[in-house]
């Protein structure tokens, strides 16, 4: 066995549950990610005094795996329930549609877990890794500066599905795997007001032409900030079929959309925000677990591997880690 690091590419929540993993095993990791912070799609976006989730709205645990680390999370204070006031808009019409599912947030913000999983693991970010090589022995990464990063023993590869295609281009089987993973967008859009809007809703399931998913970001537990913030998320197709509008017509459609849905007067926001995730989803779930060529010593994980949810991404996170460390 060599002393060479693991390398892993991609620091969501499927990278850092392998990472975190693998260092309480004993192995040495080094971490890269092409954003400036940990978090992926379950990153959290900075405004004024408070923060956005403008990816990840919240998630649920049904593994029984997932829900013991979330209430191990929830102990150490990286995440807590989130109990909204629920709602559903079918064909214009608003009603509640409570439940007995728990939900789960980060706190303060929903990058606290992945911010909580990284701790002081080495990390570059900023740093888009463009291709992965093996010389005799080890691996080298080149990030898009044409800068080489290595050697490496093994290296695991937590991007979504088409990114992951080009990386994995050393392991041609596991390559085409990941390349038939066809991926969804999703446009996100929020709103801050300076005055609380008068509505009961906190969550709203949508389903009509634009919207999806509306949710009072400020009532998750831990948040703070002046603003009554709200995320929109506009559906798959809606997106699909808007993918190269502006963000400012992206705003003022599903805003219309929303003022449209909320049953309460709707002023101009103070404030807003729109995002584009171009692989906000995989189209179906799948069952492989994880991606792996132990011979080769090069692996895949992430949501797009099981449900395309936060605890897909984790799961698939820890059979990676299981996988290689079954075969060191
Ligand atoms: C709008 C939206 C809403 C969602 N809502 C929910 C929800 O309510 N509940 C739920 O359970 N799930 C939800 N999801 C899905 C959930 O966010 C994902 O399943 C999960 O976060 C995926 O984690 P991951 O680690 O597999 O991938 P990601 O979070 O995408 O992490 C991949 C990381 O790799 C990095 N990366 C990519 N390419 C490179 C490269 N070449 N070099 C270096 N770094 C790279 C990225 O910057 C990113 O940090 C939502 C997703 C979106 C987009
Ligand atoms: N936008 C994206 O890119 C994206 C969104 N994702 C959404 O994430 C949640 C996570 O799913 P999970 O199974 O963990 O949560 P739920 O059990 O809360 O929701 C699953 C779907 O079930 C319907 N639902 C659930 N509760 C209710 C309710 N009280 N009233 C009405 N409907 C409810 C709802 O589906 P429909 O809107 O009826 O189709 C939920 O979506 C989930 O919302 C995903 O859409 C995941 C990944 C990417």
């Amino acid at each position: 066995m060599s002393n060479a690091p693991i390398a892993i590419i991609g620091t969501g929540i499927a990278g850092l549950s392998a990472a975190r993993t693998l260092h309480d095993a004993g192995q040495a990791v080094q971490l890269f990610d092409k954003s400036r912070r940990s978090g992926g799609r379950m990153a959290s976006k900075t405004i004024g005094s408070g923060t956005l989730d403008l990816g990840t709205q919240y998630f649920t645990a049904r593994d029984r795996r997932f829900t013991e680390i979330v209430h191990q999370w929830q102990a150490d204070g990286w995440a807590d329930q989130w109990s909204p006031s629920l709602f559903q808009s079918r064909d214009g019409q608003l009603s509640p549609s409570t439940d007995e599912q728990l939900r789960w947030v980060g706190t303060p913000t929903m990058s606290a877990i992945t911010q909580g999983l990284l701790d002081d693991l080495p990390v570059t970010f900023s740093c888009r890794i463009t291709d992965v090589f093996r010389g005799e022995e080890f691996w080298t990464l080149v990030d898009a500066t044409g800068a080489s990063h290595g050697p490496f023993s093994q290296v695991i590869i937590a991007v979504p599905a088409p990114q992951a295609a080009a990386l994995l281009a050393a392991a041609p089987k596991l390559a085409a795997v990941a390349a038939s993973v066809a991926m969804e967008p999703t446009w996100a859009v929020a709103l801050g007001f300076a005055t609380p809007l008068e509505t009961s809703v906190e969550g709203c399931f949508v389903r009509d032409d634009a919207l999806d998913w509306i949710a009072r970001d400020h009532s998750k537990p831990g948040r703070d900030g002046s603003l009554d913030t709200w995320v929109l998320h506009a559906s798959s197709q809606w997106s699909r079929q808007h993918i190269d509008l502006s963000r400012e017509a992206v705003i003022e459609l599903l805003h219309g959309a929303f003022a449209e849905l909320i049953d309460c007067v709707v002023p101009a926001p103070a404030f807003t925000l729109a995002h584009r995730w171009l692989y906000a989803r995989p189209t179906q779930p799948h069952e492989w677990s994880a991606l792996a060529d132990p011979g080769l010593g090069l692996y895949a994980c992430g949501d797009w591997c099981l449900s395309g949810r936060v605890e897909g991404a984790w799961l698939s996170g820890q059979e990676v880690a299981r996988k290689l460390l079954e075969n060191l």
